[in-house]
């Protein structure tokens, strides 16, 4: 079995508990909270920013050009692709996009760039990699899911969210860190195949806790006067 295949194997549970989540499910029904999407674009807004910073990072670890376009390519999509998912949010939720940019990281949002950070500053280029790939491998499954099961048409309020991640150039994204992973643990050690499984599953389980932070529209738990930076 291919070593990508065994991280989503060991992941299984994790998987299928962010397909039952009432976000996820909500978006396939079209009804999740306006609050909750909200907190969502927010939050992920400031996430998608560190995760650019993160990939920074990737490259400084690669050791040849293929790899290094790679994370280059994916900084383009994160910038210039992902404000789509997230004006299908604002739009439903009756707000303008601009007003949601600048907040402060919420605690599981902090959490998992620092997860990611971690892994990418001092681990090697398969750990880093293997903290990265919940991120588009969950967003794939979920989009591909909802697309076969709920099969949206344009009326949808989710339409182009679901269009978005259950679209093929997602799923190429998913294959190319999955193949990018195995060719790292065939070099691997013991020791660094166990941690990237490690990463694997806590990026994915944070994955998790991130639709919930948003559902629960997570805080700190003493609210400040001034806001302070998402740094
Ligand atoms: C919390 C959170 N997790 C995953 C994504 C989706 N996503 C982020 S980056 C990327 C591909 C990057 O190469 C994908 C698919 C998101 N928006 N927010």
């Amino acid at each position: 079995m291919r070593f990508s295949e065994k991280l989503r194997q060991e992941a299984d549970p994790i998987f299928n508990a962010i397909f039952e989540h009432p976000f996820v499910k909500g978006i396939g029904e079209g009804n999740v909270p306006k609050q909750a999407l909200i907190h969502y674009v927010m939050q992920d807004y400031e996430y998608l920013t560190t995760f650019c910073r993160i990939y920074g990072l990737a490259v400084s670890k690669c050791t040849t050009r293929e790899d290094m376009t790679f994370f280059q390519e994916q900084i383009g999509f994160v910038l210039n692709e992902e404000i789509h998912p997230h004006n299908n949010f604002c739009e439903v939720a009756g707000v303008r996009y601009e007003d949601l940019q600048k907040a402060p990281l919420a605690p599981t949002a902090h959490h998992y760039t620092r997860h990611m950070m971690e892994a990418s500053i001092n681990g090697s280029l398969g750990e880093t990699l293997a903290a990265l790939a919940p991120c588009p491998w969950t967003y794939w499954e979920i989009g591909r899911k909802l697309k076969s099961e709920v099969n949206p048409d344009k009326q949808h309020p989710f339409y182009d969210w679901i269009s978005f991640y259950g679209n093929d150039e997602v799923g190429t994204i998913t294959e190319t860190f999955m193949a990018k992973i195995d060719a790292c643990a065939e070099q691997a050690g013991e020791r660094e195949k166990e941690l990237m499984l490690s990463h694997f599953l806590k990026s994915s389980q944070l994955e998790h806790q991130f639709w919930t932070m948003a559902y629960e529209q997570e805080e700190w738990p003493v609210r400040l006067q001034s806001s302070i930076s998402s740094l």
